[in-house]
């Protein structure tokens, strides 16, 4: 077999020279385990010294390949030369002056690449935060004061970050919420459109949540409704046609802020530039992180420029937010995505996984559901029969996956979804050998 290599030099194979997790990744454990605390979670317990393309390289020397990109974040691999370069040249210049301080026109340029690549062609403003969960602390803020109303719209499943605010706008209690409340106030939650087990349209789907929140909530007190367009954590739920227009309509009508999470959707990752343009759906606010600077943390708001600016001067910021180095590798990322057609890259991805996964569900019965778009794929695995959760199964298959060098993630609020995240940049053979390694651990853990 010819060595197929990542920009970086990285051979693009599965590898394994010994059992996963391997002896030093083992004694870095137990380093780990006296130092970190037991609250930090670990999906597998492997140490990597290099990564590229769609491999992980680990202390061990085995080579892993990787379905998860660090939880949609290195769609461009983990060191995408254009990021490399652009990163190396930044830091040498200068890591920090602190925007609000003294600016530089990194952050200028990401926001002006941000307003050119969300969706609508209204004139938009961002503002440049660390993490997603601030981004979207940040959004709400900007929302809560353009509207002078206090009500935040969230959904069942839905994921949003793992600060206060954003403990209360994600659904799930273990492990993000437990025994962390109180949690802010003036959020409520309305059903999503999970076609898979609700069986509704789009439309009705969005009836049912609109009648709840007219009831419960009152539009006239509501700032914002926040929707993943296609949803996380929560397990990959894509939402009904026309569930997301039905949204976007009312809050227009009634002067509600519809707030987009596309942190973990956005940048490539479902086969679009972003989750909502699958239904043409402009959003008034927009958060990214993840995928958006190729590993370098950078998160952003983006939205309506009216919008934006109804916040006062000082109103928004933070000592980091924004930082050079995560803007210059932002924009090195970005570049790389319009360079390499990471959208068609994406696409690729799910026309190779979708049908794959779809055949696999016709042998083992305990999936349930295969759904996603582009490179955010995922089954949902339940008892043979049923729609009963199987997140035992799910858990087994995922640990079967990682002994043969395949890292994948689970998700969903019963814990019973096996998702796929690929790096965008992941070589055809590569995949194709993830989705045989799938197939094995299947027959291993649910039986042929
Ligand atoms: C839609 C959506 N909004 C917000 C966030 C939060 O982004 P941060 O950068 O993790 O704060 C996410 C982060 N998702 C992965 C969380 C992993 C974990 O913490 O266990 C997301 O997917």
């Amino acid at each position: 077999m010819t060595d197929v290599l990542d920009q970086t030099g990285l051979q693009q194979r599965r590898h394994l020279v010994t059992e996963i997790p391997g002896p030093r990744s083992v004694e870095l454990m137990a380093r780990r385990a006296a130092t970190v605390s037991a609250g930090v979670g670990t999906t597998l317990p492997v140490f990597i010294t290099r990564a590229g393309g769609g491999v992980l390289e680990d202390v061990d020397g085995n080579t892993l390949i990787d379905l998860g990109s660090g939880i949609a974040v290195t769609s461009v691999g983990n060191a995408a030369p254009r990021v490399v370069e652009a990163v190396q040249a930044q830091v040498a210049d200068f890591t920090h002056t602190c925007f609000m301080v003294t600016p530089y026109e990194g952050y200028v340029a990401v926001c002006e690449a941000l307003a050119e690549l969300t969706p609508g062609d209204h004139a938009k403003k961002s503002a440049l935060f660390n993490s997603g969960s601030e981004a979207v602390e940040n959004a709400v803020k900007i929302a809560r004061h353009a509207t002078g109303r206090q009500a935040v719209v969230v959904f069942d499943h839905a994921y949003h970050g793992r600060t206060n605010l954003t403990m209360a706008l994600t659904a799930k209690n273990m492990p993000y919420k437990h025994r962390f409340g109180p949690f802010a106030g003036e959020v409520y939650r309305v059903p999503m459109s999970y076609p898979y087990r609700d069986g509704l349209t789009g439309p009705d789907a969005a009836a049912r949540a609109i009648s709840q929140i007219e009831v419960q909530v009152g539009a006239g007190n509501t700032a914002a409704v926040l929707i993943e367009p296609l949803q996380g954590e929560g397990g990959f739920i894509e939402p009904a046609p026309g569930f997301l227009t039905a949204l976007r309509e009312w809050c227009t009508a009634h002067g509600v802020v519809f707030i987009a999470d596309e942190i973990q959707s956005g940048f490539c990752r479902t086969g679009a530039w972003f989750g909502v343009d699958a239904e043409g759906v402009v959003p008034d606010l927009v958060t990214t992180a993840k995928g958006m600077a190729g590993g370098l943390p950078l998160a952003a708001v983006t939205g309506r420029a009216e919008i934006m600016d109804a916040v006062h001067p000082g109103g928004l910021g933070g000592t980091y937010g924004g930082n050079p180095v995560a803007c210059a590798a932002a924009l090195g990322a970005i570049e790389t995505m319009r360079a390499e057609d990471l959208v068609g890259a994406a696409r690729a991805v799910g026309e190779v996984m979708l049908p794959r996964l779809r055949t696999l569900a016709q042998r083992f019965p305990a999936i349930g559901d295969v759904r996603g778009r582009g490179a955010m794929i995922a089954v949902e695995l339940v008892v043979p029969g049923t729609t009963e959760p199987d997140a035992a199964l799910a858990g087994a298959v995922a640990k079967a996956c990682h002994a043969r060098g395949v890292v994948v993630l689970t998700a969903g609020s019963y814990g019973n979804v096996l998702r796929f995240l690929p790096p965008l940049v992941i070589g055809h053979d590569l995949l194709v050998e993830a989705l045989d390694v799938v197939e094995e651990a299947f027959a291993e853990v649910a039986g042929s």
